[in-house]
């Protein structure tokens, strides 16, 4: 699992472990780390062309350092100053005795064309809005590629913001960026995310002074301990029934992919709810499922999934799913019946056109503000949100936040939305709660996502349902491997 720390939680652990170390020695440890994966991207760093860009903060002192520590070992080394009255002092004093040379901003585009590497120390965690003036337009001439280097960002890229993952201004756009001590949300959230590149971390020794993360990213093994375990006594109720109340005339296929989805989710079983001529087309591909003309004359279950493809006109079977007391997914159409607040665990699944219908703002702003829209609107109907798309975000009303690492552009296609609503419902079924199913259920469907695209490169949402069942059976066999885990018991 990936923390990401509040800028201000990390000053304060900065400053108790500076407290018991000798002065510099922090900066020392991140910019080792900095220099070892500028090494690892250059073809050797002897005559390799390096360009720092320095801003007047400590992320220009890094950035400087590490420019330093390239050129004693053979790097011709460049380094813009932004602000050259406030640059870093030790780290300029070390750059020039490393035989770092300074280039005025006239000549900074002709470095920057000849560069193997630009490190950009422009700003760091300390940054407040887009750059501005010089700082600016450098970064404009990186982001028209206006060098052949490797663009590596020093802890983060400059300009974006590294609380929210917004991108208020100009910014750089990099390749890389070296992060120290803890993730931050401007590495995982869109846009800003978008612009870090790879992300390499720099372990700087502050853990143990960082509180526990509101916002965390999960792996493999964290989504695997979080997986229902079926169990060697369990039977078909106690795995989960889960109700479907999704598709319609119009749209059949999104309750075909709905079931399909639940199904492979590790439900003990799946009722449908919807219209005959439907519910023949679910039966025909999954005999399993059980079905009938709505919520309250299907039968019992322990969670519904509510919304995919419904149109219009099921308002009233809407208001009986939700008003069921159960734990409840609502997608697509179902977003449109939505209670006053909600009272029992539930998970909407709403992709940035339907969260700004329901918050009442353009679409464009919750793209650009994608963690406060998700944030503003759990709070606001007291449910877990998973905001599809770009860097999906799952909010949950008490502040906790888990941002899907898995996505993929092979999931923006139709139909996707409703497997990862079946999805998600199942495993609401099988006890987990709206964070955790939200959370797991986006985390595999991305992967399904990547292994149908590598099968297929455009896959359907048929080819990512179908990439599903081997996607949750390698998942489980992480934890398999391991020594202690209860699913290992099996
Ligand atoms: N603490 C430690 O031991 C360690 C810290 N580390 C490193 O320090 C970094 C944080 O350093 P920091 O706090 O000095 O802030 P930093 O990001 O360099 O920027 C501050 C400067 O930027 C300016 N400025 C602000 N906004 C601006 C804008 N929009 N456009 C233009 N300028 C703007 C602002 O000027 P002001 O607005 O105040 O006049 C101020 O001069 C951190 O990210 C990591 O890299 C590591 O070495 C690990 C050990
Ligand atoms: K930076």
């Amino acid at each position: 699992m990936i923390g990401v720390h509040t800028v201000e939680e990390i000053r304060a652990a900065e400053d108790a472990l500076m407290a018991r170390l000798p002065d510099g020695a922090l900066m020392q440890r991140a910019v080792a780390g900095l220099v070892t994966v500028c090494a690892g991207l250059l073809d050797g760093v002897y005559g390799a062309r390096v360009v720092v860009l320095a801003g007047a903060g400590n992320n220009g002192g890094d950035a400087l350092w590490a420019g330093a520590r390239l050129a004693r070992r053979g790097a011709h080394a460049d380094a813009v100053l932004l602000n050259p009255d406030k640059a870093h002092a030790e780290g300029l004093a070390a750059f020039r005795a490393a035989g770092g040379r300074l280039v005025d901003l006239g000549a900074a585009a002709g470095a920057l064309a000849a560069a193997d590497l630009v490190l950009d120390g422009i700003l760091g965690i300390g940054g407040r809005g887009g750059l501005r003036g010089d700082a600016a337009e450098l970064a404009a001439l990186l982001r028209a590629g206006r060098t052949a280097g490797a663009v590596v960002a020093v802890d983060l890229s400059s300009g974006v913001d590294p609380d929210t993952g917004e991108t208020p201004g100009e910014h750089v756009v990099a390749d890389h960026t070296v992060t120290f001590g803890t993730g931050k949300t401007a590495l995982v959230v869109d846009p800003a995310a978008t612009v870090a590149g790879v992300v390499h971390h720099v372990d700087i020794g502050l853990g143990p002074y960082l509180p526990s993360p509101e916002l965390t990213v999960l792996d493999d093994a964290d989504v695997a301990t979080l997986l229902p375990d079926p169990g060697r006594e369990s039977d078909k109720y106690s795995r989960g029934v889960v109700g479907v109340l999704a598709g319609s005339a119009q749209f059949p296929g999104a309750a075909v992919l709905a079931v399909g989805g639940a199904l492979h989710g590790g439900a003990g079983m799946v009722r449908y709810a919807g219209p005959d001529a439907v519910a023949v087309e679910v039966r025909q591909r999954w005999p399993e499922a059980i079905a009938g003309p709505s919520p309250d004359v299907v039968g019992r279950v322990q969670a519904w999934t509510v919304g995919s493809g419904l149109g219009d006109g099921r308002e009233d079977d809407v208001r009986a799913a939700l008003g069921a007391g159960l734990p409840v997914l609502v997608d697509a159409d179902g977003l449109r019946g939505l209670p006053e607040r909600f009272a029992g665990p539930a998970l909407l699944t709403p992709h940035a056109g339907e969260l700004a219908r329901l918050l009442g703002v353009e679409r464009a702003e919750v793209e650009a503000r994608r963690l406060h829209h998700a944030r503003a609107a759990a709070t606001r109907w007291n449910a877990v949100v998973l905001l599809k798309g770009s860097t999906t975000v799952v909010a949950a009303p008490d502040g906790r936040v888990r941002v899907n690492p898995t996505g993929t552009s092979a999931l923006a296609a139709a139909g996707t939305g409703d497997v990862l609503a079946g999805l998600a419902g199942s495993l609401l079924a099988g006890g987990l709660s709206p964070l955790d199913a939200g959370s797991v259920a986006a985390y595999a469907h991305g992967l399904a996502g990547q292994r149908a695209a590598a099968g297929s490169g455009y896959p359907s949402a048929a080819d990512v349902l179908a990439a599903l069942p081997g996607v949750l059976r390698s998942l489980r066999g992480v934890v398999g491997a391991g020594a202690v885990h209860p699913l290992t018991a099996e």
